[in-house]
């Protein structure tokens, strides 16, 4: 398993994050267990920072918060001075419990509901991402409502295939997100924006996919981006104060992966960026990034205990865990490839190829195929890496599993950020019919 963050092998033999015996946290907080490297969250933060600062553009970089979702992590964020982008109801709920500043929250989503989108202009936010005329509309409406004057950027559909799982593209033209730029539906929301009275139009976004290792996904599509705000200013002299570009840069999960440091993709996209507004003679806006994933991607690893193997003689040995699809739904759902260690045996040779299976009643519950790991018993703690985004987002109680406690790490100390469900929890929104209680 290859060692992120601030994680090492103690002298113990035991792999340690953020200064912490995993094998004492996992007997401390139970398993499954989410750790997160918080040195290694905030380097993440700082790099993105760092790399814009070097460029001369003015920037905001703000964390998907649909990645990994606490208050912890909105709180942290905000300590890094990095702006917010909620997709729900529930995330925006989430911020401004967390104290996150509303004039840093951008609100994206394709189905925004009226409560929501009320909501978020009772926090008074910073943005609306507007991703369709339907919503364009109801926030227009809303703002003349209200005499207000909302800031929106439009979230455009460049028409760009990104290299990754097509169910996490995003830019291509059959996309349910955004409006498309080739048929002509961008350049009418912008007109329509721009045009009126209670909408303050600052900009337009895109975003083309998740988990992209290679520059030129997002080049072609900030060349398409240029050519729009280029016909937008032709045509009705629209100029952009904001131009957002979206996540979606890769992290490691196994060997192979070929994520580019921050700095790589920040360069390209402002060099090209840069050149291409510079053509159409169009002032250069200040330039936004939504980077989740690579934020706290690899700095979170899950921590689980091994109980019961099956071996089938020549054919495969199953190892399972306690915990499985319901706190990573990844494998299952992406087929998305992880590495794991036995965090109690680190030197030991890795002298077996195992599966790793979750715990559920489905046969497609399977964490890993075939890992390389040295002889487990029942009671070793499996660590299983890079499993900080989209993991504890997507968690669900499928088979009434409780979800798994959260736990950042740093300097030796281990902080609760999220308690460990409980069955009371689980059974704490269901009611009995009332007819059951009277037959008692
Ligand atoms: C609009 C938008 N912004 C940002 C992100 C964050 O992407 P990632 O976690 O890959 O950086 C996503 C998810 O793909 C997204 O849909
Ligand atoms: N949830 C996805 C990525 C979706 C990103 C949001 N648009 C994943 O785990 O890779």
């Amino acid at each position: 398993m290859f060692l992120h963050g601030t994680s090492r092998i103690n002298e113990q033999g035991h792999l340690e994050i953020g200064g912490c015996d995993t094998t004492i946290l996992a007997a401390t907080y139970g398993t499954p267990l989410y750790v997160y490297d918080e040195a290694h969250i905030r380097a993440k933060c700082r790099s993105f920072v760092e790399a814009f600062s070097k460029t001369g553009f003015a920037f905001q970089v703000a964390y998907a918060s649909k990645a990994f979702c606490t208050m912890a992590m909105c709180k942290l964020v905000e300590e890094e001075g990095l702006s917010l982008d909620v997709v729900s109801g529930g995330e925006l709920y989430t911020a401004l419990q967390a104290g996150f500043p509303a004039k840093r929250i951008h609100f994206h989503g394709n189905n925004k509901s009226l409560d929501e989108i009320k909501m978020a202009l009772d926090a008074k936010i910073g943005c609306f991402v507007v991703d369709n005329f339907y919503e364009l509309h109801v926030l227009a409406d809303l703002a003349q409502e209200r005499g207000e004057k909302v800031a929106v950027l439009l979230r455009v559909t460049p028409g760009v295939e990104a290299h990754t799982h097509e169910y996490i593209s995003t830019g291509q033209i059959d996309s349910k997100f955004g409006f498309d730029v080739q048929n002509g539906q961008a350049l009418e929301a912008i007109r329509f924006a721009f045009e009126c009275d209670h909408l303050h139009l600052l900009g337009i976004h895109s975003h083309i996919g998740s988990q992209i290792f290679e520059t030129d996904g997002f080049l072609i599509a900030i060349k398409r981006l240029a050519e729009l705000l280029g016909e937008a200013k032709e045509q009705f002299g629209f100029l952009p104060e904001v131009l957002n570009v979206g996540g979606g840069f890769g992290i490691r999960y196994v060997e192979g992966d070929t994520p580019q440091p921050a700095e790589t993709y920040i360069k390209a996209i402002t060099d090209v960026v840069r050149e291409e507004l510079s053509a159409r003679e169009i002032p250069l806006p200040e330039l936004w990034i939504e980077p989740g994933r690579s934020i706290v991607g690899d700095a979170g690893t899950t921590l689980y205990r091994i109980g019961s193997q099956k071996e089938i003689p020549n054919v495969r040995k199953y190892v399972a865990v306690d915990g499985g699809m319901t706190d990573n739904l990844r494998p299952a759902l992406y087929n998305a490839q992880y590495e794991a260690a036995i965090a109690n045996k680190m030197n030991q040779p890795a002298s077996e190829v195992v599966s790793i299976a979750g715990k559920c009643c489905e046969s497609g519950d399977m964490l890993i195929w075939d890992v390389k790991l040295p002889p487990a018993v029942a009671g070793d703690i499996l660590a299983v890496s890079s499993t900080g985004a989209y993991g504890y987002s997507m968690s669900n109680n499928y088979n009434r599993i409780a979800r798994p406690a959260v736990v950042f790490v740093k300097d030796g100390e281990a902080e609760l950020v999220v308690k460990r469900e409980t069955y009371a929890d689980v059974v704490s929104h269901d009611l009995l019919p009332k007819r059951a209680q009277l037959q008692r």
